[in-house]
C-alpha cells in the first residue's frame, strides 16, 4: 500500500493575496478523530494496485471516500479533483487510465471550501498519486509545475506541497499554455476534464513556470483557525475582486506584505506590528458580504487580547485566522461571539501549527 499525507493550509495571512501559504497540522488529535483514522487537518490517500485481478471499474480506479464531506466527494475517476489531477499526470506521460486495478481510498481532514486549502491539498494528492502510480520519479519542483497548470494561485499548493510558511510566484505563461482544454482547472469544478476521451497525449507544462521560497517561522506563533458552518467557495470569492487596484491599495499591501515575513520570523514576536502588518485592502473587504462578520472582527481584534498576534481571513474565507502565541480559548470565543451575533451560525475552533516537508509519501508492501 502506498500512504500519501498532504497538509491543509491557510493561504494569504492578510496582504500575501496569492502569494502567503501556510501548510498546517493539528497539535492535538481529538479522541474521535482517532478513532474514525481521520487525521485533523489532512487529507490521506491510500493506494493499492493489484496486478492479480482485471478492473472493471472506469480508468482502471475505484474510488473510496472517508472523512470530512466524504458523501459529497465523486466516485468518478474522471470527475473527481484528486483522480481527475492524477489523470492529467499519467496522460502527460501516455498513460490513458490508472494501472489495473488501482484502488484509491480518500481520508479527508481538511473542511472542504472554508478556507484552508482543501482544493490545494487535492491537487497536489493528485499529482503526487499520479506521480507514484504511473512511477515517473518527478520530482517536487517538477510536480509544482503540474499543480499549477491546475490551480492557478500558487500559495496553497506550494505550502502543502513543500510544507511550512512559503511565499511562491509564477511566470507569465503563454496563453496557449493556460487555454489547454485538458488542464483540469479547479477553479471552474465541477464540470469534468476536458480534452481526455481522444486517447492522445496530453502536453507536459513547461518547466519552471513557479518559485517558492520558505520563510522562517518563530515556533512560538500558533495559527487559530475559527471554522464557520458554511462553505464558500474559492472561484465564487475570487470573482467578488476588482479587476484593478488603485496605486494606494497597492502600496498599502506591498508595504506589510514586504515586511510580515521578517515580523513572524523574530521571537518574541512583536504585536503591534504584527497586527498591522496583516492588514490588507485587495481581498478582504471585497469579501466582507460572503463572511458576515468579518469587518467587525478585523476592526476589533487587536493586538490589546493578550497573546493575539494579528488576525485575518483564512485563504478565499469562510475561516478566520488567528495567530497568537497564547490565550486561544479567549481570541477564539471573542471571534465566535462576532460571528455568531452576524448570523446564526455553529463555528469550530482548533490551534494548528506549521506542518514541515509538505507533501509526503509512504511505502509499506
Ligand atoms: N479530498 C478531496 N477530494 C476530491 N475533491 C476535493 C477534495 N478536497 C477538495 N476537493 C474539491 O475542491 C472543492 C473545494 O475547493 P475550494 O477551492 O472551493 O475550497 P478550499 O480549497 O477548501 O478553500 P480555499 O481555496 O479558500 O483554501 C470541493 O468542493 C471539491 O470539489
Ligand atoms: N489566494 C487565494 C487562496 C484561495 O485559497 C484566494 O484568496 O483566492
Amino acid at each position: 500500500m502506498i500512504k500519501i499525507k498532504v497538509p491543509s493550509s491557510s493561504a494569504n495571512l492578510g496582504p500575501g493575496f496569492d502569494v502567503f501559504g501556510l501548510a498546517l497540522k493539528s497539535i492535538h488529535s481529538t479522541a474521535a478523530q482517532q478513532a474514525s483514522n481521520v487525521s485533523s487537518a489532512l487529507l490521506e490517500l491510500q493506494v493499492t494496485i493489484s496486478t492479480s485481478n482485471q478492473s472493471s471499474a472506469p480508468l482502471n480506479c475505484e474510488i473510496t471516500c472517508a472523512g470530512l464531506g466524504a458523501e459529497s466527494l465523486t466516485r468518478a475517476p474522471d470527475a473527481n479533483l484528486i483522480t481527475r489531477v492524477a489523470l492529467y499526470v499519467l496522460r502527460c506521460h501516455g498513460q490513458h487510465a490508472f494501472p489495473s486495478h488501482t484502488k484509491v481510498h480518500i481520508i479527508n481532514g481538511i473542511p472542504l471550501s472554508r478556507g484552508l486549502g482543501s482544493s490545494g491539498a487535492a491537487v497536489v494528492a493528485g499529482v503526487v498519486l499520479g506521480n507514484e502510480v504511473g512511477g515517473f520519479g518527478l520530482s517536487k519542483d517538477r510536480m509544482l509545475d503540474y499543480c499549477l497548470m491546475v490551480e492557478r494561485h500558487p500559495d496553497n499548493v506550494a505550502a502543502a506541497l513543500y510544507g511550512g510558511f512559503v511565499g511562491s510566484f509564477l511566470r507569465t505563461l503563454d496563453p496557449k499554455d493556460t487555454a489547454r482544454k485538458e488542464i483540469p482547472l479547479s477553479e471552474v469544478l465541477p464540470e469534468p476534464a476536458g480534452g481526455f476521451d481522444t486517447g492522445l497525449r496530453v502536453k507536459e507544462p513547461p518547466v519552471g513556470i513557479g518559485s517558492y521560497h520558505e520563510f522562517r517561522w518563530t515556533p512560538e506563533i500558533k495559527a487559530l483557525v475559527v471554522i464557520p458552518d458554511f462553505k464558500v467557495d474559492t472561484a465564487k470569492a475570487r470573482d467578488v475582486l476588482p479587476l484593478k487596484y488603485s496605486r494606494e491599495d497597492a502600496i498599502f499591501n506591498n508595504q506589510r506584505s514586504s515586511l510580515l515575513p521578517v515580523l513572524l520570523s523574530e521571537s518574541p514576536p512583536n504585536a503591534a506590528k504584527i497586527s498591522e502588518a496583516m492588514r490588507d485592502r485587495m481581498h478582504q473587504p471585497y469579501r466582507q458580504s460572503l463572511v458576515p462578520g468579518l469587518s467587525e472582527i478585523l476592526d476589533n481584534l487587536r493586538p490589546s487580547h493578550p497573546g493575539l498576534l494579528g488576525v485575518c481571513l483564512s485563504g478565499a474565507g469562510p475561516t478566520i485566522l488567528a495567530l497568537a502565541t497564547h490565550n486561544f480559548e479567549a481570541i477564539a470565543e471573542a471571534i465566535i461571539a462576532i460571528l455568531t451575533k452576524a448570523q446564526d451560525i455553529q463555528c469550530q475552533w482548533q490551534v494548528l501549527e506549521p506542518a514541515k516537508g509538505g507533501a509526503m509519501v509512504e511505502r509499506n508492501n
